[in-house]
């Protein structure tokens, strides 16, 4: 028997308090005060659709490990028209996993340490979008987000098609806000690099492209058909650049706020600067090192910049009988104070001090089958991007309102 009030108002149910709270950024409390009313799992109605809210590892074990039948990661038809039927997300079974097979092939640490060099060179980067001209001590904080956005969008651009400068990934760059020229291009790209791949112009780890292309069937057919290939290319670049833009800017932010942990950064990173000869790149060693990555998880915990969209499969979910599940919560676990004690306080030392979290408490990067892939990468490139940030400029927030809100990923009120 459902608590008096859990359903919300007939039609709208909870959908207007919801968006309200989100927008001013008290999303978390919204679902804190849920939970404190109606305990960790409850049905509501949300944007016209009966709704489950879960809460706890159990519950994140359960959506992260259920099968296909149960819950389907499809996304929303707005964003399959976009990302394709055949992206990563869209898929299940056998097709998920020869797909997630090769991108991490390409994304998994023993491949990312041959390009480690290549991608750390990220002075050139700094140098394209004018960083280096900001050698004083202050950075317009108005422009962190739109900065951060650019620095990802090259990088993603050369982890997908190789490239790192000139007019062709300027075009790219504004061609992704209209995808269908973007897809475009992407084919064109990928008739491209098959030809460089049989003339041997470039070799088959180049780049996501080429890699995703030399993957090769016992009899030597293709692996993957372009559509595979051109759909995932997509969804990369949507899933590795909102997401690692994102997790800069509030690191960048939480930097300016917390004169300690940016202090120690400093050091923990000009050490690093100083025993390396003028002009030799990071290794992956050095990043392994940093302890600055234990910052950024904890930024993570606070703001986890992915929203999950699940479906109910064709076998109706029985525990709560619920005819169209939508969407479920789940990083609120981040804010469980028996599993993170104190957990709003950022303290990078944490996950250094307790014991790990328990699985499937931690979910920035969601857990099981579906973990994100993109994690090493999004590692290397936030440790890389941060050395360079703190040797080269001083961060300072130039105006007070440092607020942000939620729409769903979140929008900076100062960023743009
Ligand atoms: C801070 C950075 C990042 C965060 C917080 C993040 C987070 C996530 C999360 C939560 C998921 C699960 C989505 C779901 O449940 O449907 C996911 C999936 C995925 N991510 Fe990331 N991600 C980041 C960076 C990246 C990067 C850099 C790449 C690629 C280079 C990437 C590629 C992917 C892909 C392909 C999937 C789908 C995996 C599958 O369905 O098997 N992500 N990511």
């Amino acid at each position: 028997k459902l608590p008096p009030g859990s359903m919300g108002l007939p039609i709208i149910g909870h959908s207007l308090s919801l968006l309200h709270a989100m927008r001013a950024n008290k999303g978390e409390a919204w679902f804190h005060e849920r939970i404190r009313k109606y305990g960790p799992i409850s049905k509501l109605s949300l944007f016209g659709t009966p709704t489950v809210f879960l809460h706890g590892q159990a519950a994140n074990i359960f959506i992260y490990t259920c099968d296909s039948k149960t819950f389907s990661n499809q996304q929303p038809a707005s964003m399959r028209r976009v990302c394709g039927e055949k992206n990563i997300l869209e898929l299940s079974g056998k097709d998920h996993k020869r797909i997630r097979g090769s991108l991490v092939s390409f994304l998994k640490p023993e491949a990312l340490k041959q390009y480690v060099g290549r991608w750390m060179k990220l002075e050139s980067t700094w140098r394209c979008v004018g960083m280096a001209k900001m050698r004083s001590t202050y950075v317009a904080t108005t422009d962190v987000m739109p900065l951060m956005k650019t620095l990802t969008f090259n990088i993603i651009c050369s982890l997908i098609f190789g490239i790192e400068r000139g007019a062709r990934r300027d075009a790219l760059r504004g061609l992704f806000q209209n995808m269908i020229e973007y897809q475009t291009i992407l084919m064109d790209f990928i008739s491209e690099k098959r030809v460089a791949l049989e003339k041997k112009w470039c070799f088959p780890h180049q780049d996501l492209i080429t890699c995703l292309l030399s993957i090769r069937n016992e009899d030597n057919s293709a692996l993957l058909s372009d559509e595979e290939i051109e759909d995932n290319a997509v969804i990369i670049m949507i899933g590795g650049y909102d997401t690692s833009s994102i997790l800069l800017t509030f690191l960048i932010r939480l930097l300016a706020n917390e004169p300690s942990i940016y202090a120690a950064i400093v050091q923990e990173q000009e050490e690093i600067a100083k025993s390396k000869a003028l002009g030799e790149l990071l290794t992956w060693d050095d990043l392994t090192k940093m302890c600055t990555w234990r910052v950024a998880m904890e930024t993570l915990k606070d703001n986890p910049s992915w929203v999950l969209f699940l479906q109910e499969g064709p076998q109706r979910y029985r525990i709560w009988r619920i005819s169209n599940t939508k969407r479920v919560a789940t990083s609120m676990t981040h804010m469980d104070e028996r599993i993170f004690p104190n957990p709003s306080k950022i303290n990078p030392t944490k996950f250094e001090q307790q014991a790990p979290a328990p699985p499937y408490c931690f979910v920035a990067f969601r857990g099981g089958p579906r973990m994100c892939p993109g994690y090493e990468f999004a590692r290397i490139e936030t440790l890389a991007m941060i050395h360079y940030l703190v040797t080269q400029v001083t961060c300072k927030l130039s105006c007070i309102d440092d607020s942000f809100c939620r729409d769903p990923m979140p929008v900076f009120n100062w960023g743009y």
